[in-house]
């Protein structure tokens, strides 16, 4: 099982896909997705200059040992652009070994826990009306979760909010930052009108779902977190930034609205006192970015003993095979609350043949060895790397704000 190649794929059908592909010397081959979203060229220099040349020539099988050598080899641990990058070998050999044993990954996880994996589909308009109309097709095609942002009257444009009706947002939509505007007060002032609009048009089976997008302070997200408490949210994600993570004790004090966080964090370190304190609800860091299947469970089932689960962060900018990979460990992972489900382009699926399906709300995992995610490499050549960035945000009167 030596690796005898290893080499990235820079792909962008529609927005940037970076990919490592490792193979071993009996020709079995297996692929991680290194895609960091408007930072994916440091991850890339990252893989091709330190990692790559020192993986030629190890033993595939040894996934652990492999992880501690980049992990604590590194020296500089952590942050997300080394975690990107370790995630992606992590993939790439749990690939391998899936494959040489002839099973789906989750098999080698430990076995199904659960028949289909729940997700969450984005609901957005630019108005409550708008929002609610996409929430009625989402219903309509069996989603029993869905997330709802929608625009606020008095700020220009709003996180998470497409341009037009009926598209996906894009959050890097520009070749350099394009600048956005923030007031707190006119948000936390429209936002549980959104609710209680969506619970009166879809009564209360409807699992709902918000992002804030790291934006209000603690005690901000707690007026929030009360507020909204009769519309009984599945969960608030990210209602600040999590730096800090003693921010959340005065939050919890004040609110039962379940909490999300973590699709920006990439180590388990990140979470410890979230999690042993039992501030938030679920975990959002995504397999792509928080060290592989070889972290992440750990975090997994660190949570596990906290009664925290899992809410994988899962917008376009993860490529099918973060997505792939998720949809085994969801079905394994004892302690699953839902799966975020963007739907790639066409022609991303085109560049990721895979076989997870999608079926009536919910991700069905493949049979197929592996993580069940390939890639075509010569239809990926086609789409060459074009630079693209996340926005940044500012209040009315131009501080820098959180994004
Ligand atoms: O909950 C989510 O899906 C996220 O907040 C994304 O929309 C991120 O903003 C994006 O992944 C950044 O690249
Ligand atoms: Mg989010």
């Amino acid at each position: 099982m030596k690796i005898s190649d290893a080499y990235v794929i820079v792909t962008s059908p529609g927005r940037n896909f970076v990919t490592l592909k490792i193979v071993t010397e009996s020709g079995t081959y297996g692929i991680g997705d290194a895609t960091l979203n408007g930072r994916e060229m440091a991850v890339v220099a990252y893989l091709e200059e330190h990692v790559i040349p020192a993986l030629i020539g190890r033993d595939a099988s040894r996934i652990e040992d492999i992880w501690h050598y980049l992990y604590r080899g590194a020296y500089w641990r952590r942050g997300p652009v080394t975690m990107a990058a370790v995630s992606a070998v992590d993939l790439a050999l749990w690939d391998i070994k899936a494959k040489a044993a002839g099973m789906p990954l989750y098999q080698l996880l430990g076995g199904k826990s659960r028949e289909r994996v729940m997700t969450y589909a984005h609901c957005t308009g630019r108005d409550i009306e708008g929002c609610l109309a996409e929430v009625e097709k989402h219903v309509k095609l069996g989603y029993r979760a869905v997330r709802v942002q929608a625009g606020v009257p008095g700020i220009p444009t709003i996180y998470g909010v497409a341009k037009h009706e009926g598209e996906r947002y894009e959050p890097a939509d520009a070749e350099l930052p394009a600048e956005h505007v923030w007031s707190t007060e006119k948000y936390l002032n429209h936002v549980p009108k959104l609710f209680a609009a969506v619970r009166e048009r879809f009564g209360d089976e409807l699992h709902v779902l918000h992002d804030v997008h790291h934006r209000l302070t603690p005690i901000e997200a707690a007026r929030l977190g009360k507020a909204v408490e009769p519309y009984h949210l599945f969960w608030l994600e990210d209602c600040v930034p999590a730096e800090n993570q003693e921010s959340f004790r005065l939050i919890r004090q004040h609110t039962t609205t379940p909490l999300a966080v973590g699709e920006v964090f990439n180590s388990i370190h990140d979470y410890r006192e979230l999690i042993e304190n039992q501030w938030i609800d679920y975990i959002r860091t995504p397999l792509s970015h928080g060290g592989g299947i070889t972290h992440v469970r750990r975090i997994a089932d660190l949570a596990g003993l906290y009664h925290v689960r899992t809410g994988f962060h899962g917008p376009t900018d993860l490529s099918p095979v973060c997505l792939g990979a998720a949809v085994h460990f969801d079905t394994w992972v004892p302690n699953f609350g839902i799966q975020e489900h963007m739907p790639h382009t066409p022609e991303t699926d085109a560049v990721f043949p895979h076989d997870y399906r999608f079926e009536d709300g919910h991700f069905l995992v493949g049979e197929a060895p592996g993580h069940g995610v390939d890639i075509d490499e010569t239809l990926a050549k086609q789409y060459p790397y074009k630079r693209a960035s996340l926005p940044v945000n500012r209040l009315e009167d131009g501080t820098l704000w959180h994004w």
